[in-house]
Parts: C-alpha cells; structure tokens; sequence
C-alpha cells in the first residue's frame, strides 16, 4: 500500500509548486566542465543555499579554492554542509548530491530548451538538463524537510547534507574536505544515502550498492605551427589527428574488448554466487536497447550484458578537442588535437594502477608510429570504484521504503557510472552508504533530452521520506 503518512499526502498535493521548484534549479545552467559557465554553477550554489535556509536548514558554503580550468585560473564551487535537527536520540543520516550538471546545447538535439523545464503533459515527463541528475534528487531532500515542516510532523531522524558543486568533473577537493570534516562536522553520521543514479531499467525500482570508478584520460598530440592546407602540405607531413586516430584504435576492439595489457588481470575473479545475482535481476536486454534508443547491445544475453555494465571495466572514446567538426568539406590538418577517452574501473582497479598501464602502453604504441610530432598521455582525473554490504539496516530501511511507496521489492544493482567521493564517504566514516534512486534507466542522464517522470519526482521524494522514517526504526 502506498504511504499515508502526512508528509506524503502532503508531497502529492503540492506537486505543482514542488515541480516550479525543480524549474527554477533547471533554469541555471550549472555547467562544472567549461570556464566560461563557472558564475551559473556558483549561482546555483547561492540559490540552493538559500533555498535551504528559508526551509530551515543551517547551512555553510565552504570554499574550496582555486582550479586551473581551459588554461584559466577560477574559483572551485563551494560546497554546501548542511544540518536539520540535532537531537542526540535520533540518528544522523548524511545525504549528499551534486548541484552542477553535464553540459547541454539545444544545438545537440535537444527537443526543448535544455536549462528551461519544460513538461509533455501527455507522458508526464519534465525535460530539462540537471532533471534527473542530480537537481530533482537533491530536492527531493528539500521536499521531505518541507512536508514534514508543513503537517507539524517531526523529523524522524537529524539530517546532514553534503551538496557539491564539481561532481560531473572530478570532485576536486571534496576527498581532502570529507577526511577533515569525519572527525567534526561529520563525526556523528550513523549513515550515508546518495540519491544520484537511476533505476536500471523504467519499472522496477532498485537500490545500488557499487558504482564503477573512473580514469579520465587526454592525448595531445601537436607538431605543425599552426593548421595546414592539406592539399599544400598532406604528403609531406605527420598529421597529429592521423597519429591520434593510430593510437586510439589499439584501445579497445569494436566489441568493447579493452586492449591495454594487465587491465583485465586485475578484475576481480566472478564467482558462481555472483553470477547468479545478475540472473534475478528484472530487466530484458530489449529494456536496454529502448533506453539506449537502439539495437545496439553488445550480448544478447541478460547477465552478460549487466555485468559489461556493473562489473567489469568499460572503455568510452569521447572526442577530440582541436579536430574539425563542423558541416562542410574544410581541407585542413589540425596542428594540434587533444583525444579523450575514459575507463571505468571495477574492484580490484585503482586509478593509480590504470594511470601507469595506459601510459606506458600508448607511450610505446605512439614510439611506434614513428613520428615526429609531441605526444603526451595525462590523466585528467581519477576516482575509485566502491562495492558495498546489503546486510546493513541502512538497505533493510530502504528496502522497506521502497516496498512501501512502489509495491515491489527493489532490485539490488551495481551503477556503472562513478560517484567519485562514495568510497571516501564509505572509508573515512567507516558507516554505511547506500545508493537511492529517483529517477529510471531511460531518463538521458548526460545526453540530449535528459528527463524525469513526474511520478519519480513525487513518488521518489516520498520514496526518500519514507527510507528517513524506516532509519528510525531500526536499532544499531
Ligand atoms: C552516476 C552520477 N550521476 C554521474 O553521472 N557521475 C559521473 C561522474 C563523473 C563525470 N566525470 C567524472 N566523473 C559519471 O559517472 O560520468
Ligand atoms: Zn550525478
Ligand atoms: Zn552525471
């Protein structure tokens, strides 16, 4: 039965002035990744602390310093702590979610506008860059903490917040302000809760325990002075691009086969145990394809296809900055691109250890060619995978919540995206963390088009009230 509890009923009936809400956030293009964007992630910092202030939450902006970003020194966007209810009877429940969002142009593909929320009444799916991830999640929180204001019910727990404003670009320095944080602000959490994923696919609701980590990786390669006539100059000189092209094509093989020694030797080994975890899970490949928006899977077999997704590594080429891509026919040899492709890392994969393979092997592979242009392999950011114990009372809360709210015991997945600070949130409280899901698997986090259902919002914030209330009633 769905809850009946004051503040849900109270969620349901304003739903209208909640989703206003949800627009006002989508309509600042908080972009991390570009310079140029920076004051609207700062903005978006502003507004949501004040919007948290005006519910009542004591909230701290703490800065972060300084990052050098597309050859620019500017201000890190701060982060944003948190506190409702200090009561020591109660316990402390941390969430956190991220402010900022992937870059989006209506020149893409967008359909709609995309830092303008715009709603198909017909589906009841609001569009919107930031919709599902993360700005309909963090006010989700912010829903909870009003409905429960606005009936005169009590918070069932304290709650401490941790809002970032860098996660789609790495999380500088958010390690370093957790580590010092767990010992103060911090020292008391009995848990954590992150609502920054999906379900996997758009029925069935699910509670996450691993995420895969991430090694983001830039190739430059330069040689000419500046860009040439190709017709004056191909024939005669190495082209970085045709370099850059050699070397990326020993990455990885068309059907996903990552091709850089020692990388599948350190993947945990899968046990038959494991297996059979992937086998239960509710979702068909033919799921997949509609959220992927094509027949394009790489298995037709369901467990394979979910663990190419949860447990092991994947690697994505992204793009090339400096490479021609515009419409037309321009002859040109670019004097200097810059490749980026990432890897998504499972246990037992470090950053460290990927950083090392992949450099000495495209160091070799570029030796090889021969060439006399400069080449250079960085590793833009890193970010540990994270696998967690379901036994814990904090699943066991959400588990009931979602049978509460959804009429379904949740499935239990593994993400393949990353949420850099988890393990640092896992490690250095030494609590457990537990991954909630708002929105579903078809929702475009980080392509055009990118929505939420107006049921998960509503349904997802009762969803997060009902998981607070549950915390209550378990005991240590
Ligand atoms: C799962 C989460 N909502 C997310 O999208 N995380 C990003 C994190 C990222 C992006 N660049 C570096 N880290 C992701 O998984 O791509
Ligand atoms: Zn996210
Ligand atoms: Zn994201």
């Amino acid at each position: 039965m769905p809850s009946s509890r004051p503040f849900a009923k109270w969620i349901e009936e304003n739903q209208d002035k909640l989703v206003d809400r949800l627009a006002e956030s989508v309509a600042i293009p908080s972009v991390s990744g570009d310079a140029s964007y920076r004051p609207e992630v700062h903005r978006m910092g502003g507004w949501l602390a004040d919007t948290l202030t005006g519910l009542g939450v004591s909230v701290k902006s703490v800065p972060l310093g300084k990052q050098n970003l597309d050859g620019q020194e500017i201000d890190l966007p701060p982060v944003l702590l948190g506190e409702y209810g200090s009561d020591p009877k109660k316990k402390t429940i941390l969430v956190y979610g991220h402010y900022d969002v992937q870059p989006a142009l209506k020149s893409d593909g967008w359909n709609t506008e995309p830092f303008s929320l715009s709603e198909d009444k017909e589906t009841g799916r609001f569009y919107g860059r930031g919709s599902s991830d993360d700005k309909g999640p963090i006010l989700g929180w912010l829903n909870v903490i009003e409905a429960h204001t606005k009936t005169n019910t009590e918070m069932p727990v304290n709650l401490k917040m941790v809002f970032e404003g860098m996660e789609e670009s790495g999380s500088d320095g958010l390690e370093e302000l957790v580590v010092a944080e767990s010992k103060k602000f911090l020292s008391n959490v009995d848990a954590v809760c992150i609502s920054d994923n999906y379900w996997l696919g758009t029925t069935s609701p699910c509670i996450t325990y691993g995420l895969r980590g991430l090694a983001y990786f830039q190739v430059s390669i330069s040689g000419p002075g500046a860009d040439l006539h190709s017709g004056v100059f191909g024939g005669m000189v190495h082209e970085p691009m045709t370099d850059l092209f050699a070397v990326f094509s020993k990455l990885v093989t068309p059907s996903g086969e990552i091709l850089v020694p020692g990388i599948a030797d350190k993947v945990a080994p899968l046990t038959a145990e494991e297996k059979a975890r992937y086998e239960v899970i509710d979702i068909t490949v033919a799921d997949f394809e509609s959220a992927a928006g094509g027949k394009v899977t790489l298995s037709d077999d369901k467990a394979t296809t979910l663990m190419g997704r949860m447990r092991y590594p994947s690697l994505s080429i992204h793009g090339v900055e400096g490479a021609f891509s515009a419409a037309g026919a321009k002859t040109v040899i670019p004097a200097s691109v810059r490749g980026k492709f990432s890897i998504r890392l499972v246990p037992d994969l470090t950053p460290q250890d990927v950083n090392e393979l992949v450099t000495k092997y495209l160091n070799d592979e570029f030796a090889k060619l021969g060439s006399k242009n400069t080449f250079k392999v960085e590793m833009l950011s890193g970010g540990m995978p994270w696998v967690a114990s379901i036994d814990h009372w904090n699943y066991k809360a959400g588990t009931k919540a979602t049978e509460t709210v959804y009429s379904k015991t949740p499935d239990f997945t593994r993400e393949g995206g990353s949420i850099p600070i988890t393990l640092t949130f896992a490690d250095a409280l030494g609590k457990s963390v537990m991954l909630l899901p708002m929105g579903r698997g078809d929702d475009g986090a980080h392509s055009i088009n990118e929505k939420l259902d107006r049921s998960n919002f509503i349904q997802g914030s009762i969803l997060l009230g009902e998981y607070l209330t549950e915390v209550a009633n378990f005991a240590e």
